[in-house]
């Protein structure tokens, strides 16, 4: 099967029960792979994602699936660090990563940063605030890579339903990808227009191609990897997996309004092609947005300066001589 170029306006093309661990193990032959978790304030579901994963793919002689599972902590104010540890996962804090370049604030920072400290060749980010999931999430976007070379990256499909503070399922989930992403995409890359879930927190790529683009430092680095991919590799070098059902922790609707700063300023930088955005780091780059409460004297401005700018191609930059962990 092949990426998204054959499969265009047929969404995903494979599902998570194409492939069995054993089967993935049997075609992965001297190639590695780490399992990435971006985590900010997520002490309550960290560990299950880890703990399930680890249990099920990583063996103590390093004969497993999976090779290692790193967990990125982005000054986590609660005790994500310390759950994620004792749940088996190396730890590290982002702005502890290459302290000679410096520290931004964002998930895209966290996943650019986590480049400098895991070494396989195939690379799966996985959330850490996934609440309705399973480990098949795993196998699932490991099994294009491992089976097919032309693809790069693989995205995840999945039904994704809002679920109210009573636990009652409201509309879907995908708030910025419905009224943000899928709409730019439209405009700018209508050959993406068959991506399910261009937003989606759950994909792998291989690190050479990942370490080619600029990572936008916030939101915008899932947008990012994604152009980056169509614009270099084309169609063929992006495929999707249908994982089913998942549920997570849901912002408040102001909170992606930051996100949609980050997608759009990503996406932009992107418009006019040029693989891997503009270049250049220029990570500490903000943006202002101005939004509004209504307080004693009427509607109050609140003004957030919103993180737009890229650190740029891992592959690009000198390691320092000592080690960079
Ligand atoms: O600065 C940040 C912001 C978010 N995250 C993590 O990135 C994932 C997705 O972020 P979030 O849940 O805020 O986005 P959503 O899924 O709600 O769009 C989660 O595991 C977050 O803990 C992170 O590591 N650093
Ligand atoms: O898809 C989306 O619109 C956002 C917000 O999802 P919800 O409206 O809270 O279900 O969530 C995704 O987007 C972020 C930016 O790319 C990713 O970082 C998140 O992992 C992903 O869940």
């Amino acid at each position: 099967m092949g990426g998204l170029g054959s499969h265009v306006l047929h969404g995903p093309a494979y599902r998570a029960s194409d492939w069995t661990a054993e089967g993935l193990l049997e075609r992965k032959g001297d190639r590695t792979v780490s399992v990435v978790v971006p985590a900010k304030n997520e002490e309550s579901t960290v560990a299950a994602v880890v703990e399930r994963i680890i249990a099920d793919f990583v063996r103590a002689d390093g004969s497993g699936l999976v090779d290692e599972v790193v967990v990125i902590d982005s000054d986590s104010t609660d005790r994500t660090a310390d759950v994620a540890r004792a749940a088996g996962a190396q730890v590290f804090s982002a702005n502890e990563i290459r302290p000679d370049l410096g520290s931004v604030p964002g998930k895209g920072e966290a996943l650019w940063k986590s480049q400098h400290v895991t070494s396989g060749d195939l690379v799966v980010f996985v959330d850490a605030d996934l609440v309705d999931w399973g480990t098949h999430f795993v196998t699932g976007l490991l099994a294009p890579l491992l089976t097919d070379d032309a693809v790069q990256l693989v995205k995840a499909v999945y039904d994704r339903p809002m679920i109210d503070a009573t636990g009652r399922e409201e509309e879907t989930g995908g708030r910025v990808t419905e009224l943000v992403a899928r709409p730019w995409l439209a405009l700018h890359r209508p050959g993406l227009a068959g991506i399910v879930q261009p937003l989606s927190g759950e994909w792998a790529i291989r690190r050479e191609a990942l370490a080619s683009y600029a990572v936008p430092v916030g939101y915008g680095v899932e947008i990012a990897a994604l152009v980056d991919t169509f614009d270099r590799f084309g169609a063929d070098g992006i495929a999707q997996v249908d994982l089913g059902r998942r549920t997570h922790r849901h912002h408040r609707h102001d909170t992606l309004g930051l996100m949609a700063v980050q997608v759009l300023a990503a996406a932009d930088r992107r418009r006019g092609g040029g693989v891997g955005g503009a270049g250049g780091d220029d990570a500490g780059s903000t943006v202002s947005l101005t939004q509004y409460a209504r307080g004693t004297a009427g509607f109050e401005p609140r003004v957030t300066d919103v993180a737009t700018g890229e650190r740029p191609p891992a592959d690009s930059l000198r390691m320092p001589s000592a080690d960079a962990r």
